[in-house]
């Protein structure tokens, strides 16, 4: 089991933030977890990494139980690629620095670099379409290349677990579909990490996701495989509000319905 959340409560206060929370997470699946603004999303991953505490339940990441093994070596074995990260990178790093500095996760280089970093950070950038911004300054590249470099940074520690936060904000349809389709071919790679993928829009849950957490108001309302879970009957339920849920492809579109 890669990731196992026995019945998670956490309360803040007088508020009850995560309710009785359960979710495994087995070897070769790969999670969308969608949910609107405040549904709790972030506060699940935060159980997962050991930054929060639950209340009540149990935390299992990669076998080990929280409360019994060392978080801050846990965490070398889960890559985690969110927004907010990104302010705190030097802008005038470059771009092969800022993947390189992944593998100690560093902020800037402090360690010598081998000349297998430098390989591994070219390949890594080969799979996510952004070796030809190879010793460019990070601030001169766009959204959607930065995203892609705090994914190849992420990488570069070779973690077991990859949670993308939200990856796809702020991008253009464009951006967002050259986006997908990189972590679609990480994904391909034998060696691919578990993939978390956090996200509001169904569309970008692509078919290499083959699971989906569904959360609302601290509480995971359904869980199960993409296709089962992503049909207009659940998420009608789900938003409280009849949606329509179109396939196009692989590609599940969800509208308000009229
Ligand atoms: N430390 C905290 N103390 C009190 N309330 C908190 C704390 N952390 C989060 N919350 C609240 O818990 C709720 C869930 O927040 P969370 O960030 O997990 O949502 P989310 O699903 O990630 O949302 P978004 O999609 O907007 O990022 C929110 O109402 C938030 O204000």
């Amino acid at each position: 089991m890669i990731i196992d959340v026995e019945h998670i409560t956490w309360k803040s206060g007088q508020h009850t933030l995560m309710k009785d929370v359960s979710w495994q997470v087995r070897q070769g699946e790969h999670w969308a977890l969608l949910g609107l603004n405040g549904s709790g999303k972030t506060t699940l991953l935060n159980i997962v990494n050991g930054y929060i505490w639950p209340s009540e339940g149990s935390v299992r990441v990669l076998g080990h139980l929280f409360g019994e093994v060392d978080l801050r070596e846990l965490r070398k074995s889960i890559g985690w690629v969110s927004n907010s990260f990104q302010e705190r990178l030097y802008a005038s790093d470059r771009t092969q620095h800022i993947v390189i500095s992944g593998k100690h996760a560093t902020i800037g280089l402090y360690d010598k670099t081998s000349e297998e970093d430098y390989e591994q950070a070219r390949e890594l950038m080969r799979t996510l379409s952004c070796d030809h911004l190879w010793d460019r300054e990070y601030r001169t590249c766009s959204q959607g290349e930065k995203q892609k470099l705090l994914i190849a940074r992420a990488l570069m520690a070779n973690p077991r677990i990859l949670i993308l936060d939200e990856p796809c904000n702020g991008l253009d349809i464009f951006s967002r579909e050259r986006l997908l389709e990189s972590i679609a071919e990480l994904v391909r790679k034998p060696d691919a990490p578990t993939l978390i993928y956090v996200t509001h829009h169904t569309e970008e849950i692509l078919p290499v996701f083959s699971h989906v957490l569904l959360m609302r108001r601290g509480e995971a309302v359904d869980s199960g495989k993409t296709e089962d879970i992503l049909t207009a009957g659940n998420l009608s339920g789900f938003f409280e509000a009849p949606v329509d849920v179109d396939r196009h492809g692989d590609r599940f579109y969800v509208r308000v319905a009229e």
